[in-house]
């Protein structure tokens, strides 16, 4: 459905030093440098994936999407979306997509919601009931109920994020490229937001691109994820084989009896202890976890055990670090 190959987009910023003697003679002599920001992207999705694209600030998540929303035009390599190439056929493509950026609107700001719905309702020329039947189901699964009738500059920002998503699908996209949809939001504005994705994936089959930085997102959603870093793609595979790749540590937390001393397990390493609670990494590789309880038993008396793997966050910063980004 999604095919990249080899895409490279640099961009050619403007190079200024501090202070007046400095922003007079740009005035006069101006001196450029290249960023690269995206070099030899290749890579495909599937009908129906949900992708995370994940790297940190300033890798090139963005400006991958920009690309893929027909927004930008690389310098070299080809992209491939349902057949369309974006920057080329771009009026005919965007009637297969929607697009969302956290941090920026779509909806016209002075007016109520409805109104910038009705205009993309005529941009698109959706048909009428089309347009009817699609607005019921997303403002049924968003909850927008009054919200349709406020100006978007009274909106909060989760708010606001529901109207921008409903905005998005009004005209039935078989793909939807989201950019940090859950920036700013609270937990709870989250969890709503990651519910719909999910439903309208599994609902209406919509192929998910999602850039985050928060990896309960890429938990809650990918079935794969692709990373990126100054604009190289360095890791594509699912979040379980990304756990295979570095999961072998476990968090072993035993709750037990008020015990005086210290507890402790050879072959795992303590992170924490007091009397009724320890902490223990460690690694299955070289360690059964049925030796650790059994080592624990032996020394309190237990009345609970929790084991964990590591937070997602941390495989990622694993990740980052063993690429150098
Ligand atoms: N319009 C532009 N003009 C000049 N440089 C740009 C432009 N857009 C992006 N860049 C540069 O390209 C690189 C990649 O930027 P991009 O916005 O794609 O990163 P990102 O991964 O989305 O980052 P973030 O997580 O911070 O949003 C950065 O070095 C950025 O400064």
């Amino acid at each position: 459905m999604i095919e990249l190959n080899g895409i490279n987009k640099s961009f050619k910023v403007a190079k200024r030093s501090a202070g007046l003697r400095q922003a007079v003679k740009a005035l006069f002599v101006r001196e450029h440098k290249i960023v690269e920001a995206l070099h030899n992207i290749s890579f495909s999705i599937q009908e129906g994936d949900i992708v995370g694209y994940i790297g940190p600030n300033g890798a090139g998540k963005s400006t991958t999407i920009k690309v893929m929303s027909g927004i930008l035009v690389p310098d070299c390599g080809s992209c491939s979306i349902m057949g369309y190439t974006p920057w080329l056929e771009r009026t005919s493509y965007v009637r297969h997509i929607g697009v969302v950026f956290g941090q920026r609107t779509q909806l016209w700001w002075d007016v109520p919601v409805i109104d910038s719905f009705e205009l993309l309702r005529d941009i698109y020329k959706i048909p009428e009931a089309l347009y009817k039947s699609n607005l019921t189901m997303l403002a049924d699964h968003l909850a927008l109920g009054e919200l349709l009738y406020t100006p978007v500059r009274q909106l909060s920002l989760g708010q606001r994020m529901r109207c921008e998503l409903a905005a998005s699908l009004l005209h039935d996209p078989k793909i939807l490229f989201l950019d940090e949809p859950t920036i700013g939001l609270d937990a709870v504005s989250k969890i709503a937001v990651r519910q719909f994705i999910k439903t309208i994936n599994q609902e209406k089959g919509v192929t998910v691109i999602l850039t985050t930085h928060d990896m309960n997102d890429i938990e809650a959603l990918a079935n794969r994820i692709l990373m990126i870093g100054k604009g190289t793609l360095l890791y594509d595979g699912t979040l379980d084989d990304l756990r295979g790749r570095f999961g072998t540590e476990r968090i072993v937390t035993a709750d037990y009896a008020v015990h005086e001393k210290a507890v402790d397990i050879p072959g795992a390493v303590r992170l924490s202890w007091s009397p009724e609670r320890a902490v223990f990494s460690v690694n299955t590789d070289r360690m059964p976890i049925a030796k650790v309880i059994a080592g624990l038993s032996e020394q309190v008396d237990l009345k609970d055990v929790s084991i964990e793997t590591k937070p997602v966050e941390e495989l990622i910063i694993q990740l980052y670090k063993e690429h150098q980004i």
